[in-house]
């Protein structure tokens, strides 16, 4: 019998089989079973052309999300019930195989949210579809991490060192550290502030170590010698992530007030629907997009279609190319996902500035 054939045995005992205290041991065994063939399912398999298999999902929208977590502890339900796309949910470990790519309409962004399997201790190393798994997150710009509140922490760190172990640094900027390795000279090392984790002889041998004899280094930050390393490794990602700890409603409320106080981090029960909007308002902070909302002169602007800019990206981005054929620029209306929403402003190839000038904060969306 092939492992599918036997998954479909499996789950159809268990369809079969009345839930009650008596059978409880035996439908315990019955979903481990499923688990375990379905890891089997999930182990990569020899030959080339399943490698990547199913998770090859092209990027759309305006950013992208990936669902990291343990088998089972909801990923799949979040996305159904987030998004019009229905991803498998059950109660046994591993019912995902795929990468399952969702749409969250916000505010008239389109985030694109990916269902993705459950990872275990040793992903990283290639262990179930992990490496796959992980190799989507690093596509992403906001990882949600999502925990099972009624685990313990150690999930969590376990998941951490998985990904740090691949070099995605979670809710961590890129140290400020100038570093540009040089044909001769030797190693040049300056530092604009107080170092108390590293010094010149540390920096020195850690380069040394990666054969790396001249180089100019410049710590514009008291970074670690860890942080040092990643600089010099380079390929390193550096993403917000938001850890999600779900099914809440099966813990205590000095539980969920404990977990909730943690940083970056959401409590949220899927099952009976509570505090999806907060954590919806907290992924839209953490993708920091930035919506820009045309409107035409003397008309009010259209909030459910805009122009969404990245991090990093300005206003000027969208304003210049008016500029250049030197007709008048649309009216734009500029808000960050941020703090602000700033007031109307008029571009035109006379008034190109203005709107830096107006920017100003308030808290809901400017009227004429
Ligand atoms: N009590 C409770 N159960 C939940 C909640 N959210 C999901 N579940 C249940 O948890 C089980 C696993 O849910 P899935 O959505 O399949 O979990 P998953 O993380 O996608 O699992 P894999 O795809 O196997 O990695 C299902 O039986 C869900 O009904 C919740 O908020 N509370
Ligand atoms: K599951
Ligand atoms: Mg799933």
């Amino acid at each position: 019998m092939g492992i599918l054939e036997k998954i479909s045995e499996i789950e159809k005992e268990i369809a079969r089989t009345q839930k009650n205290k008596a059978t409880e041991y035996h439908l315990g065994l019955l979903k481990a079973k499923l688990a375990k063939y379905r890891a089997q399912l999930l182990e990569p398999s020899k030959s080339a052309s399943s490698k990547g298999e199913g998770f090859d999902v092209m990027k759309s929208g305006d950013a992208r999300v990936a669902l990291i977590g343990f088998p089972s502890v909801g990923k799949s339900t979040f996305l159904s019930l987030m998004t019009s796309t229905a991803s498998e949910a059950a109660s046994y470990e591993f019912t995902t195989l795929t990468c399952i790519p969702g749409v969250i309409e916000y505010k008239g962004a389109n985030i694109q949210l990916l269902d993705l399997p459950g990872i275990i201790e040793g992903a990283a190393q290639g262990k179930g579809r992990g490496r796959q798994v992980i190799a989507v997150a690093r596509t992403a710009d906001v990882v949600i991490m999502m925990l099972d509140a009624t685990k313990g922490e150690v999930q969590r760190s376990l998941l951490e060192k998985e990904l740090e172990s691949v070099g995605i640094r979670l809710n961590k900027h890129k140290p400020n550290i100038y570093f540009k390795p040089k044909k001769g000279g030797g190693i040049s090392f300056n530092s604009t502030v107080t170092l108390t984790q590293c010094s010149e002889k540390l920096v020195q041998l850690i380069l040394h170590e990666y054969k790396i004899f001249n180089a100019e280094v410049l710590f514009r930050e008291d970074c670690s010698p860890d942080e040092f390393i990643d600089v010099i490794v380079g390929n390193r990602v550096y993403m917000p992530c938001l850890y999600v700890y779900n099914k809440i409603d099966q813990i205590s409320m000095e539980e969920v007030d404990r977990l909730a106080r943690k940083p970056n981090s959401v409590v949220i029960s899927c099952g009976m629907k509570l505090n999806l909007d907060y954590l919806l308002e907290m992924l839209w902070e953490y993708l920091a997009l930035t919506c820009i909302y045309t409107k035409k002169r003397g008309q009010r602007p259209d909030f459910t279609d805009a122009i969404i800019l990245r991090k990093g990206a300005s206003v000027e981005h969208v304003a210049r190319p008016a500029e250049a054929c030197r007709q008048p620029g649309p009216d734009l209306l500029l808000m960050a996902s941020r703090t602000f929403l700033v007031s109307s402003m008029a571009f035109g190839p006379t008034r190109k500035w203005e709107y830096q000038k107006s920017l100003q904060p308030c808290t809901r969306p400017p009227v004429d």
